[in-house]
């Protein structure tokens, strides 16, 4: 079974203007493991460092100390193995949307046949079936949400990495893109590692919630749900948000999050 793993990571960005030369710790000994089938959200308070973890995990940063393994191997850079998911789409805006989501695969070489019946494959998957030939700017944000998660599938990663994905979408789009982002994942069989503000979110896509304390980020609780298991099983957002664990789960992860102490307004 594949691993993506936090080993002893440890970032401090550069130094900032006004910052007399020091750096800043951002992330501090993180041990950490997603393995596949797996989907962790992970939440904290504004700059608890979520953004940087998640860029640590992609190969777009670098660990001050410490590793970032898959299946046991320090990774390198960016890889296929790791696909990443924005909150800005960032697609293409001169390919339509098949184009984009047969992007990955024209860099892989694959020839142009077979790109793009594997991107209507995937087109269909994310319930896009017709909409191979459109052009971004007429998609809406939900749809366009939709191209880049079949483009992240595309290179069959072994990792899906989603930065706050749902974060601009409209209350409603958002809640049915929920569920949806649980059902590709569920099928894809790929470990997820989810960025979001949202406690409500991280219950419900979660199979384990990760919360970040701030300056510098560290592990604050790792905690095993089972509410998206519900929700693939059939169960109703509403019926979950109803339910007594959900309640407790929801009051303590606010709690939580809000006691985690930042140093530097304790020191203050
Ligand atoms: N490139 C950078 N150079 C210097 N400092 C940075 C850089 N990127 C982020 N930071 C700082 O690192 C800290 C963590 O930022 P990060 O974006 O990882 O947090 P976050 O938890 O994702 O925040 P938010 O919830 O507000 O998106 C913040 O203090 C931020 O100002």
């Amino acid at each position: 079974m594949s691993t993506l793993s936090f080993r002893d990571v440890s970032l401090r960005y550069p130094p900032r203007s006004g910052d007399a030369g020091r750096t800043l710790p951002v992330l501090e000994r993180i041990n950490l493991t997603l393995k596949a089938g797996e989907f962790i959200v992970v939440i904290g308070r504004s700059g608890s460092g979520k953004t940087s973890l998640l860029n640590l995990a992609a190969g777009f940063l670098t660990p001050s100390e410490g590793s970032i393994e898959v299946d046991g191997k320090p990774i390198t850079g960016p890889g296929a193995d790791r696909a990443v998911v924005f909150q800005d789409d960032a697609l293409y805006p001169w390919l339509d949307a098949r184009d984009n989501v047969a992007f990955p695969l024209r860099l892989r070489g694959i020839d142009l046949k077979q790109r793009r019946a594997r991107a209507d494959e995937l087109l269909d998957l994310v319930g896009l079936s017709g909409a191979g030939n459109c052009r971004i700017k007429e998609l809406s944000g939900g749809m366009r949400q939709r191209v880049g998660i079949a483009r992240a599938l595309a290179s069959d990663p072994r990792f899906l990495l989603l930065d706050e994905p749902l974060g601009a979408l409209d209350a409603l789009t958002r809640s049915k893109m929920q569920g949806f982002l649980l059902e590709v994942w569920a099928r894809s069989r790929s470990g997820a590692l989810l960025i979001t503000h949202s406690i409500e979110e991280a219950l419900l896509l979660a199979t384990r919630v990760v919360v970040l304390s701030p300056n510098p980020g560290r592990l604050a609780a790792d905690i095993e749900t089972g509410f998206a298991t519900d929700l693939l099983g059939g169960a109703s957002i509403g019926q979950i948000k109803a339910s007594p664990l959900y309640k407790r789960m929801h009051d303590g992860l606010t709690g939580l999050i809000h006691s985690t102490a930042d140093e530097n307004e304790e020191a203050a």
